[in-house]
C-alpha cells in the first residue's frame, strides 16, 4: 500500500477537518490531495474575494497560503482575507526561495511555515496544532468588537486625541503609516466616536480586487449591466449611506477610477453600472494608504487633484519602532487576549529582550502574529524568542548588519586602493590596516 492510501486509510472514519487553501498555482489539487489523505477538507481559493464568498457562514480555524517568489500577489488577498476574518490561524507552503516580499509576508502574516520538499507528516501536525488552538481561541468576527488602542506613549496619547478632534467633523481624512500600525481601527474608532456610530462601517481595500470588479464593487451596478449581472448590486459607497467607507490601500485604485471617486466627492452622487439617474449618497470617506502619496504623484500612478482633495486632514499613524519601549505592555495585552482561557503563559525575560530590540517591519500585527503562534508553540509555560520564531529573525538581522558592514569594508578599501593609483601598500597605509587585512577583506591572496 502507497503512503498516501495508508495516510487515507488512517484518516478514514474520524470527521473530516476543514482548512481554506490559498493559492494562485497548478499544484493546488495535488496539494488539496495530499492534505485530503490526512482527512482535511479543502476550501480552494484563487483570490481573497474567492475566499471570502466560500468562508462566510463556516466556521475555519485554519487557513494554508501557497507561496512562490512572487509572493506580493497574495499580499493584498491574504490582507483582504484577515480584514474579514481576523481569526483565522494561517500557515505557509513555500517552495524555499524566500525573496524580500516573500520574507516579510511571513512574518507579518503567518503563524508557521514549510518549505518543500514538504514534509507532510509535520505540516499536518502543525495544521492539527493551529485547528485546535483556532477552536480554543475566542471567536470574535470582523466588524463587531474593536479593540482597544493600546500604548501610553505620547505619540500614542496624540494619535488618540487626534482621533477625538477628527470624529468631531465630517471630513474626509486621510490615514497614513506603515503595513499593521492600526490604520483599520483606527478608521474605527473614528467612525465609533463620531455622529456617524450608528450607520454603517463599510470598508474596502482596493487593492484586493481585480480592475475588472472594483468599479462594481464601488458604485454598485443595474441588473444585466454586464454578462453576469444578473441582478442589481449596490456598491460599496451606497451601502456606506449615512455612515463611513473606509477605503484602504487608496494608491492602488486604478487611474481611470481614481476620476470616478474625484467627481463622487465633489457632488456625492454615484451612478451605478448600466444606471440612467445618478443617486446622493450622504456617507463619510476615510481613506488610508502605507504607500508614499507624493512619490505615486510624481510617478504619475495617482491624480494630483485627488492626492489635494483627500490630502486636508492628515493623520499619521506611528510605527511600532516609535514606540518600542511599550512592546512589553502590548505584548502582555495580546497574550491574555490570545491565550485560551485553561493556559496561564508568561514571556521569558529573554522573549522581552527580543522582542524589545527587533524592527517590526510587520508592526502591531507582527506582534500579534507572533504571540498567536508562540500560544501555539510554548511547551512550557514560558514563552521563548523561538516560540515566538524571533532567534531566527534577529540572527538574520545581524547577518545583514555583517554583511553591510563588509559591504563598506570593501567600498572604503576599493576607493584607497584607486586614491592611491593601484599600489596595495600605499592604500593600507592611508587605511590604516596592514596589507594582509586590505587584502582579506577584498577575499584575495596577497599578490
Ligand atoms: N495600538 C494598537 N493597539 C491595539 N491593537 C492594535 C494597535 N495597532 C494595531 N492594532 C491591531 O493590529 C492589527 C493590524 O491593524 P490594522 O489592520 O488596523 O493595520 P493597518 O495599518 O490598517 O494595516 P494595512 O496597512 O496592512 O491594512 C489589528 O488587529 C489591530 O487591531
Amino acid at each position: 500500500m502507497n503512503k498516501v492510501v495508508q495516510k487515507e486509510t488512517r484518516a478514514a472514519g474520524t470527521m473530516p477537518r476543514h482548512l481554506l487553501l490559498l493559492s494562485k498555482s497548478q499544484e493546488v489539487t495535488d496539494v488539496s490531495r495530499r492534505l485530503a489523505a490526512y482527512g482535511w477538507h479543502c476550501l480552494t481559493a484563487a483570490s481573497g474575494h474567492e475566499a471570502i464568498l466560500k468562508l462566510s457562514g463556516q466556521q475555519l480555524g485554519v487557513a494554508v497560503a501557497m507561496l512562490c517568489p512572487r509572493a506580493d500577489t497574495l499580499s493584498s488577498d491574504i490582507a483582504l482575507i484577515q480584514s474579514h476574518f481576523p481569526h483565522l490561524l494561517w500557515i505557509a507552503l513555500t517552495d524555499g526561495k524566500l525573496d524580500k516580499a516573500c520574507q516579510w509576508l511571513l512574518s507579518a502574516r503567518f503563524i508557521d511555515y514549510h518549505h518543500s520538499p514538504l514534509d507532510w507528516d509535520s505540516v499536518n501536525k502543525a495544521l492539527g496544532h493551529a485547528d485546535g488552538m483556532a477552536k480554543l481561541l475566542p471567536v470574535k468576527t470582523a466588524g463587531v468588537k474593536i479593540t482597544d488602542i493600546l500604548g501610553t506613549h505620547p505619540c500614542i496619547i496624540r494619535l488618540k486625541q487626534d482621533i477625538q478632534k477628527l470624529a468631531s467633523t465630517d471630513e474626509t481624512v486621510l490615514l497614513s503609516g506603515e503595513t499593521g500600525t492600526g490604520k483599520g481601527l483606527c478608521a474605527k474608532w473614528l467612525h465609533r466616536m463620531s455622529a456617524r456610530a450608528d450607520g454603517p462601517f463599510i470598508a474596502l481595500n482596493c487593492g484586493a480586487l481585480p480592475n475588472g470588479l472594483i468599479q462594481s464593487t464601488l458604485f454598485g451596478h443595474e441588473k444585466g449591466a454586464f454578462t453576469g449581472a444578473d441582478r442589481q448590486y449596490q456598491g460599496h459607497i451606497e451601502q456606506a449611506k449615512d455612515g463611513v467607507l473606509f477605503l484602504d490601500e487608496i494608491a492602488d485604485l486604478p487611474l481611470e477610477l481614481q476620476v470616478n471617486l474625484l467627481h463622487f466627492l465633489d457632488d456625492r452622487q454615484i451612478t451605478r453600472i448600466g444606471g440612467k439617474s445618478p443617486l446622493k449618497i450622504n456617507c463619510r470617506i476615510i481613506f488610508a494608504t502605507h504607500q508614499n502619496l507624493e512619490k505615486a504623484v510624481d510617478d504619475g500612478t495617482f491624480r494630483e487633484d485627488l492626492y489635494h482633495r483627500i490630502n486636508v486632514l492628515r493623520l499619521h499613524v506611528p510605527s511600532l519602532r516609535e514606540y518600542c519601549t511599550e512592546v512589553r505592555l502590548m505584548a502582555e495585552a495580546f497574550l491574555a487576549q490570545l491565550s485560551p482561557p485553561n493556559r496561564s503563559l508568561s514571556f521569558s525575560d529573554s522573549a522581552i529582550a527580543t522582542m524589545r530590540h527587533y524592527d517590526w517591519p510587520g508592526n502591531v500585527r507582527e506582534l500579534q502574529n507572533r504571540i498567536r503562534r508562540a500560544v501555539i508553540m510554548a511547551e512550557t509555560s514560558l514563552i521563548t524568542p523561538d516560540d515566538l520564531g524571533l532567534s531566527v529573525a534577529i540572527h538574520a538581522k545581524h547577518r545583514d548588519l555583517v554583511s553591510q558592514r563588509d559591504e563598506l569594508d570593501v567600498e572604503a578599501v576599493l576607493k584607497a586602493i584607486s586614491d592611491h593609483k593601484h599600489n596595495m601598500s600605499a592604500a593600507a597605509r592611508a587605511l590604516n590596516i596592514s596589507r594582509s587585512t586590505l587584502y582579506r577583506l577584498l577575499k584575495k591572496e596577497p599578490g
